[in-house]
């Protein structure tokens, strides 16, 4: 075949493909018409059996009116959203799990846009260390449960929208009853065991999952289970070891990096409800925040053998996916056991016995963050270079006085057990010890003014 047919071939081909695509689309935003009547129905009569949102009544908004006009007259002039669009929107109910970085931006758009029905989950409370990027939430109401903050802020946004506070862990034994009653699922989470629950909860339901994860100046966006795009399983079908996973709390994160997946979740879900534009289902969308670059990647198609989204799916119920993943869902006091009670040491024991006498101090944390706070004397040698033995080097004159005792600690009394098990091995002969609780059991039992990251 001479290069010029090959061409014309490829044009048709590549034209019959996009018409297929377009009629997929339209076939497949029929089916999320019908399934959010039937969704719209159960709420219904969930709400007859008093456990459900407090919402719409029974039947759909068909109107807008004069509030509405005004309110979204911006969005309303799209010639691709207009009226229908707003209604579409003013009759949905979207569900927000997690309301921490992601999830306050993707809620904030998601009311001021005129989503009718917003469902709030989170287990958590406000705490001072949210505010740089969880900007629903505000000094005065620290302490309080998330669900509950946003929702007043959101409330001074838009009283028109409707919101029902979750203020508890989403997990298997609820997952199913909770989700049932919304259109659409936005992951705004922050741990693997969510991750896989939202991703088999939804396949099963048949709900669109818009995911978004963000940490240091990376952030990542996607939609699962819409249309034939693939599940989280299809791309992760095994968890990664727990060792591997950071999250933002250890690794850091830029509030205006959660703000931008977290704005972009809003505009999938939107897109995803209103039937607009290319959805992200079966493309990863990665934001670097160092060089404010965005790439789309194509990403694996359905896996024709998944567990959960296969034509013969094995797993057709939730399991314990905090067993599966070998970690907890929440990241909170998570503290680690790798040594014995007796090979560690309390903080007031250290106090009491060993802070005035002669001994080394050594800090492992990372070094940016010895430099938000540090004991006296402390030495920071982060728990890297103890693990490359480059410490020897720098305290080969201590560590040669056997008598001199060395008092590991880090942030949370996690990494310190790891640094001692290597010294130990490397000196057997000296006392080595850990604090139990690092650095936040020094602030609660010792001294409550030192500063808590
Ligand atoms: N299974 C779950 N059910 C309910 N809420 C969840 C679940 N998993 C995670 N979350 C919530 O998702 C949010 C994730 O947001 P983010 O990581 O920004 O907040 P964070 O946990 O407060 O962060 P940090 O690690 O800095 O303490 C948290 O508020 C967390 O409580
Ligand atoms: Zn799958």
């Amino acid at each position: 075949m001479i290069k010029s047919e090959a061409d014309s071939e490829r044009t048709k081909l590549e034209r019959e493909i996009s018409e297929l695509r377009a009629a997929l689309n339209r076939k497949e935003q029929c089916l999320r018409d019908l399934s959010s009547t039937v969704t719209a129905a159960a709420r219904a009569q969930n709400q007859s059996e008093g456990n459900a949102m407090k919402s719409q009544g029974e039947s759909a908004h068909t109107k807008l009116n004069k509030d509405d006009v005004a309110r979204y007259s911006r969005q309303l002039i799209l010639p691709s959203f207009g009226v229908q669009g707003q209604l579409k929107l003013k009759n949905s109910s979207v569900l927000i799990v997690g309301l921490g970085g992601l999830g306050c931006p993707a809620a904030q758009y998601l009311a001021a846009a005129g989503c009718g029905n917003l469902g709030l989950i989170d287990y958590d409370d406000v705490e001072r260390s949210n505010f740089h990027r969880q900007i629903l939430h505000s000094e005065a109401r620290c302490g309080m449960s998330k669900a509950e903050s946003a929702r007043i802020a959101l409330l001074e946004l838009n009283p028109n929208c409707e919101i029902r506070c979750h203020s508890r862990l989403l997990y298997s034994q609820n997952a199913m009853h909770i989700l049932r009653g919304y259109d659409v699922v936005l992951d705004c989470s922050d741990n693997l065991p969510t991750r896989y629950l939202l991703s088999d909860a939804c396949v099963m339901l048949r709900k669109p999952l818009v995911s978004g994860s963000a940490l240091k100046m990376d952030g990542q966006l996607t939609v699962y289970s819409y249309g034939n795009g693939p599940c989280y399983r299809c791309i992760y079908p095994v968890p990664p070891p727990p060792e591997a996973v950071t999250n933002c709390g250890d690794g850091g994160v830029l509030g205006a990096v959660t703000g931008t997946i977290g704005a972009m979740q809003a505009l999938e879900a939107i897109k995803v409800i209103v039937g607009l534009g290319d959805v992200l289902a079966g493309r990863l969308l990665i934001f670097d925040g160092s060089s404010g670059t965005f790439r789309n990647v194509r990403i694996r198609s359905k896996r024709p053998n998944c567990h959960v989204c296969s034509a013969q799916p094995i797993i057709t119920e939730l399991i314990d996916y905090e067993i599966f993943c070998g970690m907890h869902a929440t990241d909170k006091n998570n503290p680690m056991q790798m040594l014995a009670a007796d090979e560690r040491m309390s903080v007031e024991e250290y106090r009491e016995k060993l802070q005035a006498q002669p001994h080394l101090l050594i800090d492992v944390r990372p070094t940016a963050e010895f430099e938000i706070c540090q004991l006296p004397k402390s030495v920071n040698v982060p728990l890297v270079e103890i693990l490359d033995d480059g410490y020897l080097k720098r305290f080969s004159n201590h560590l040669e006085d056997k008598a001199l005792p060395i008092v590991l600690l880090c942030r949370r009394g996690n990494d310190s057990q790891i640094a001692v098990q290597h010294v130990r091995n490397r000196f057997p002969t000296h006392f080595v010890r850990d604090l139990i609780g690092g650095l936040h059991a020094w602030a609660s039992n010792i001294d409550p003014s030192f500063p808590i990251y």
